[in-house]
């Protein structure tokens, strides 16, 4: 039997007044993956986020989250944690007593709560007895997740969650969505960092003005995008750039330039020219040291599309 998605969106709508922040939107989230949502300023990510946390209810369409169908009341979906514009803590309390303060509110006791592995979990073991007063914009991220995890969700909802966060909080963070999501919990987030979205999610939807422009993994992006730069460093750059020019689907983009002190190529091509290029290296005798995407699949489709958009309306 298929197991039901953490989330179904079928035609989603929500207006502020006279401001379509959502227009029409479907959205699918399976079971412990991991679904970015992406998109310019005011695409409505946010306000989509905060539908699934009960937050705010749809004007129309049908919304089903953990297979329950979501009402017109205003509630928190059973099963469901994270937060929207930044977490609400306690500023006078310490990290710990935050969290005790939330578990007390479920009706737990704060010695079982799993307090400390949560602490443990995102990294703020260190600080868990300073002031929630005194933390970074990263550690407050950081402390509002393991918030959110001290409710074992099955659906996490976090808007921006990178903000803020220095490589080891990115890692630990990455870390604990990672694992959560390979014990079944489904985790959708907000994020204008694409080398983040790309590390992280499966699946990714683009928004633009509030519609959806595209929903799916992100190989199928990739391979549904138009011909992409990539810089390919070679242990021969003038055979590598002879070859490129031979090889059909390939052109080569400019001058060859400097990158980390050795001499790259840009060229421009659709995948499967690309690997031919490669194998005709290889052939030669030509060892390919670095190939790459000069701006990510993820970025250049995100601009391709929300272009589209704007220029479509
Ligand atoms: N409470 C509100 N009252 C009025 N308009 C709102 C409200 N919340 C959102 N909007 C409007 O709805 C649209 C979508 O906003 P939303 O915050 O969901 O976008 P976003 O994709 O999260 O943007 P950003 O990347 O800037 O955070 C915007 O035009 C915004 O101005």
């Amino acid at each position: 039997m298929e197991t039901p998605p953490a989330v179904r969106a079928r035609g989603i709508t929500k207006c502020f007044g006279e401001v379509v922040a959502l227009d029409g939107i479907d959205l699918d989230v399976a079971q412990g993956q991991i679904h970015g949502l992406v998109g310019p300023n005011g695409a409505g990510k946010t306000t989509l986020l905060g539908l699934l946390l009960g937050l705010a209810v749809a004007d129309s369409g049908r919304l089903d989250i953990l297979s329950t169908a979501v009402g017109r009341a205003l509630a928190a979906p059973e099963g469901v944690a994270g937060f929207v514009d930044g977490p609400g803590l306690y500023p006078s309390l310490t990290a710990r007593q935050n969290l005790a303060a939330l578990a007390a509110l479920r009706g737990r006791d704060a010695r079982t709560a799993g307090i400390d592995d949560v602490l443990d979990q995102v990294g703020l073991t260190d600080v868990a007895d300073d002031r929630a007063r005194g933390f970074s914009l990263g550690m407050r991220q950081r402390l509002g997740l393991a918030a959110a995890l001290l409710t074992r969700p099955r659906l996490l909802v976090l808007d921006e969650p990178s903000n803020g966060l220095d490589p080891a909080g990115k890692k630990h963070v990455h870390g604990v969505l990672t694992r959560l999501a390979a014990d079944g919990t489904a985790v959708v987030l907000s994020s204008h960092r694409m080398d983040d979205l790309e590390a992280l999610c499966s699946e990714v939807t683009i928004l633009a003005t509030g519609r959806v422009v595209f929903s799916g993994p992100l190989s199928k992006l990739a391979a549904e995008n138009r011909e992409l730069d990539y810089r390919l460093l070679t242990s021969d750059p003038p055979a590598a750039r002879e070859l490129a020019a031979g090889t059909a689907g390939v052109h080569v983009v400019g001058s060859a330039a400097q990158w980390r002190g050795a001499e790259a190529l840009v060229v421009r091509a659709l995948v499967p020219a690309l690997d031919e290029l490669v194998a005709q290296l290889v052939r030669d005798g030509v060892a390919v040291r670095e190939l790459a995407p000069v701006v990510s699949p993820l970025e250049a489709a995100f601009l391709a599309l929300t272009e589209q958009q704007e220029t479509g309306r």
